[in-house]
């Protein structure tokens, strides 16, 4: 077994209500460089069943299109919902607070299906020091 990874990057901005203590300052509208690792199973030693250009460029576009410079909006946080769809900014919303876990379990789900390759992880980076991951059930 053989496991190949790609990368990608992006900015969006987020907020996350509710947090006491140290995570309060999370309830601000904030932004990060968010960091985004597919890891892919092979059972494969050929450059074609997972090649490097042509997957990343599907899962980047995915990314650059839908995320990148946007906002990652809980479509029940309504305030800020309103305000940025009024103002036509650019928004992805998700079921629930727009964590890191929610982060890496929505883009795993959208993007798994555009690459014909075996998706078993997707692990997103908030910033140097957080990190949350999906894995795909056994
Ligand atoms: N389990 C989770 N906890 C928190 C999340 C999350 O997505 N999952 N998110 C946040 C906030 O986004 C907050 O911005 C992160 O807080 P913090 O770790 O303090 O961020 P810093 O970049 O300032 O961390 P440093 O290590 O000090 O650089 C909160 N909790």
């Amino acid at each position: 077994m053989i496991t190949v990874t790609v990368k990608h990057h992006m900015s969006a901005g987020h907020r996350i209500l509710g947090l006491d203590g140290p995570g309060s300052k999370c309830a601000n509208l904030h932004g990060h460089t968010f960091g985004i690792e597919w890891t892919f199973r092979t059972d494969s030693t050929d450059v074609g069943a997972i090649e490097f250009a042509a997957v990343k460029a599907t899962l980047r576009g995915w990314i650059d299109e839908h995320m990148d410079h946007g906002y990652l909006v809980d479509i029940g946080d309504v305030v800020l919902r309103d305000f940025l769809v009024a103002q036509d900014l650019k928004c992805f919303m998700v079921s629930g607070p727009p964590t890191t876990e929610r982060i890496a379990a929505t883009i795993a789900h959208a993007t798994g299906r555009l690459v014909a390759a075996n998706l078993i992880r997707v692990t997103v980076t908030e910033g140097p020091h957080n990190a949350a991951t999906w894995e795909a059930e056994q």
